[in-house]
Parts: C-alpha cells; sequence; structure tokens
C-alpha cells in the first residue's frame, strides 16, 4: 500500500526573490521588500572567483537578521548552492549548515539521486529538520524525470519541499525560444505542475528576464497562476507587486471562498457533500480549497499586520 500524499503546502510562495549573494546592496534592500521568499544565489549570478566574497556576505548578512516579529524577518529564506560536481558545492553546503537557512536549493537537478545525496548529507550532519531542499528543475533530463524526483521527497527522511523551474537553463539545452505564451514550453511545465501535485510538493514557475516589461510580466505571472504554479521566481524587486497580485487570492475568489465556508457551516448543509450555491454545484473539495485559500490570505494579511515590538 502506498503511503498517503500529505496535504499541500500552505507557505506562501507568491513572490520568490533571486538576489546575488555577491551584491551586498541588494542584500542590504531585502528587508524592505515584500516577497514572500528570497533565493540567496551563490550560483549563476556569482563569478568563478567570487564564491568565497558571496559566502562571507552571506555569513555577515545571516549574523545580522532580525529576529522574528521585526522588519524584514518572517520572509522564506532559501540558499542555491554550486551543484556537488562543480568544486564549489561542498563549500556551500558547509555554509548552509552553519547559516541553517529554512531551505537549500539545489541547481540542475537531473534525477532523484541528486536529491536524496544532499538529503542524507543533511541528515548525516544532523542538519535541523525543518532545513528542507528545494530543486530547480531546468535540465531537460529534470523534466523527463520530474514525477521519480518529487516521488523521491516521499522517502523517508527526504527533505524536498519545492521545484523552482529554470527556463533559461531549459531553453539553453533545448533550443526552445522565448515567445510569449511559452507555447511550446507549456507541456513540461505542466508536466511540473502535475508531478508536485501527485507528490504534495510546491512548484515555482521561472524567472522572467526583462524586468522593464512589466505588460509581457503580467501575462505570464497570469498564465503561471492558470496553469497551477504557488508563485514566481523573480529577478528584481520591480517584480514582486505583479507576483504578489497574481498569485495571492483575489478579492473575488476570497468573497466565493468565504461563500463556500458559511454554505457548509449551514446546519442545513450537515451531512451533505453537494450543496447549491446560486445555481451552482459546491462539493466538499471545493469546501477544501476554499479553506486553503482563506488561510492563504490570513497568513498575507498576518505578514502586512504592523509588528507590537513585542516579537
Ligand atoms: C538584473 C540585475 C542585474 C539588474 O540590476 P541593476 O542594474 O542594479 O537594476 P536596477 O538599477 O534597476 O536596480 C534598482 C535597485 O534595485 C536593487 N536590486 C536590483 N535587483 C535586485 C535584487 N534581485 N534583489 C534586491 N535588490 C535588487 C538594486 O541594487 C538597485 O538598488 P539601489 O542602488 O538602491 O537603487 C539585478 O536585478 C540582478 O542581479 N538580479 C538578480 C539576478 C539573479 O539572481 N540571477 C540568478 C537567478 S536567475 C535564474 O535562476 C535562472 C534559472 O537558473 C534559469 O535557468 O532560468
Ligand atoms: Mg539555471
Amino acid at each position: 500500500m502506498t503511503r498517503p500524499v500529505p496535504p499541500r503546502s500552505v507557505r506562501l510562495r507568491r513572490s520568490v526573490l533571486s538576489v546575488p549573494a555577491i551584491n551586498r546592496r541588494a542584500l542590504e534592500k531585502i528587508a524592505g521588500l515584500d516577497c514572500d521568499a528570497v533565493i540567496f544565489d551563490l550560483e549563476d549570478s556569482v563569478a568563478p572567483e567570487k564564491k568565497a566574497e558571496a559566502r562571507e556576505n552571506l555569513r555577515s548578512f545571516f549574523a545580522a537578521q532580525p529576529p522574528p516579529g521585526q522588519e524584514g524577518a518572517g520572509k522564506e529564506r532559501i540558499i542555491r548552492i554550486n551543484s556537488l560536481s562543480s568544486g564549489f558545492g561542498a563549500d556551500d553546503l558547509e555554509l548552509v549548515l552553519a547559516l541553517e537557512p529554512d531551505a537549500v536549493l539545489l541547481p540542475k537537478i537531473d534525477e532523484p539521486q541528486d536529491v536524496t545525496v544532499v538529503s542524507d548529507r543533511l541528515g548525516e550532519a544532523d542538519a535541523p529538520e525543518d532545513l528542507r531542499i528545494w530543486a530547480m528543475i531546468e535540465t531537460p533530463r529534470s523534466i523527463l524525470n520530474a514525477a521519480a524526483i518529487a516521488e523521491a521527497g516521499r522517502t523517508p527522511g527526504s527533505r524536498l519541499d519545492c521545484f523552482v523551474v529554470g527556463l533559461n537553463d531549459l531553453r539553453k539545452e533545448t533550443g526552445v525560444l522565448p515567445q510569449p505564451g511559452r507555447a511550446y514550453l507549456v507541456p513540461w511545465l505542466m508536466q511540473v505542475v502535475l508531478a508536485v501535485s501527485a507528490y504534495g510538493l510546491d512548484a515555482v514557475d521561472s524567472v522572467f528576464n526583462n524586468f522593464k516589461d512589466m505588460q509581457a510580466l503580467d501575462a505570464e505571472c497570469a498564465e503561471g497562476r492558470s496553469m497551477g504554479f504557488a508563485g514566481k521566481m523573480l529577478i528584481h524587486p520591480s517584480q514582486i507587486d505583479l507576483a504578489n497580485r497574481h498569485f495571492g487570492p483575489n478579492e473575488a475568489a476570497l468573497a466565493e471562498a468565504e461563500a463556500i465556508i458559511a454554505a457548509f457551516a449551514d446546519p442545513a448543509a450537515a451531512g451533505l457533500n453537494v450543496v447549491n450555491l446560486g445555481g451552482r454545484m459546491v462539493e466538499r473539495l471545493h469546501l477544501v480549497q476554499a479553506e486553503r485559500l482563506v488561510h492563504k490570505a490570513r497568513l498575507i494579511s498576518e505578514r502586512h499586520r504592523p509588528s507590537t515590538g513585542s516579537g
């Protein structure tokens, strides 16, 4: 018998901003930004001769982190390391063990073993159980193996939590051109969404490189949301608001969710699995979706509630 798939995470991952760990100015700006998560990048945005300096920047940054409840706290923190075969990955992983971010992001994953080897190393080093693993899905083999990689997240001791699609690498490897609507990429993107849905993980959509083109980003966020992604990886602060808007619950969806919750809370619905809501069939599965949405909205409003200073 297969183990039941755990319920999907309700963490906020609408806007996942990548910040090159070498860029001290950008690191300083994080506290004032309204993104849900930050990826501290040690990989492709840091030149080989700057990797050591970038690691030192992260040591200083994490040492100066505000305690929970203060401005700048509360964002999920993820460190993207270099691959273990690169010559930099081992030192990066040491840094992860020292800094204990929320997650380590593994680049250029090809197959389940690329995840399990890191899970095992974290376990051997007694890393806290809540130090999770995120995986970049950006190679042709990772698309082919998406389901198997996600399934590896169900093995006991696995820390796999989230996939992030990397279309720059995937386009480089496949020759697919960047086009509005991403027509030729949609089958692969949906394969990623299907894989995470089957195994209770989240998937974050790829970066959009042209950070001045808000109209195109708007369309791509709408597309990613419709596909089922939890959020978007971003490269520039100017992209945060659009991602938050598209991947967060809008007013109409929230009103509908509250109506569904109220309909099932009505004593008249006791013992019913399906109700008529203004001429539309609503089932208990919609109640689950509605509760997730309302929970997400609550997390967002809690994030924006001013701190009392008492933590
Ligand atoms: C793309 C950039 C190099 C542009 O930087 P810049 O020229 O400095 O832009 P601006 O002048 O418009 O910046 C305005 C201010 O905003 C700050 N800034 C810029 N980017 C960030 C950021 N990511 N986080 C925090 N703050 C940021 C600037 O410092 C300016 O501040 P101020 O001086 O006060 O005005 C740059 O945006 C950048 O480096 N972005 C991130 C690049 C990155 O992380 N790349 C790796 C991730 S992409 C990826 O993973 C691809 C994937 O693997 C795949 O295969 O697809
Ligand atoms: Mg990449």
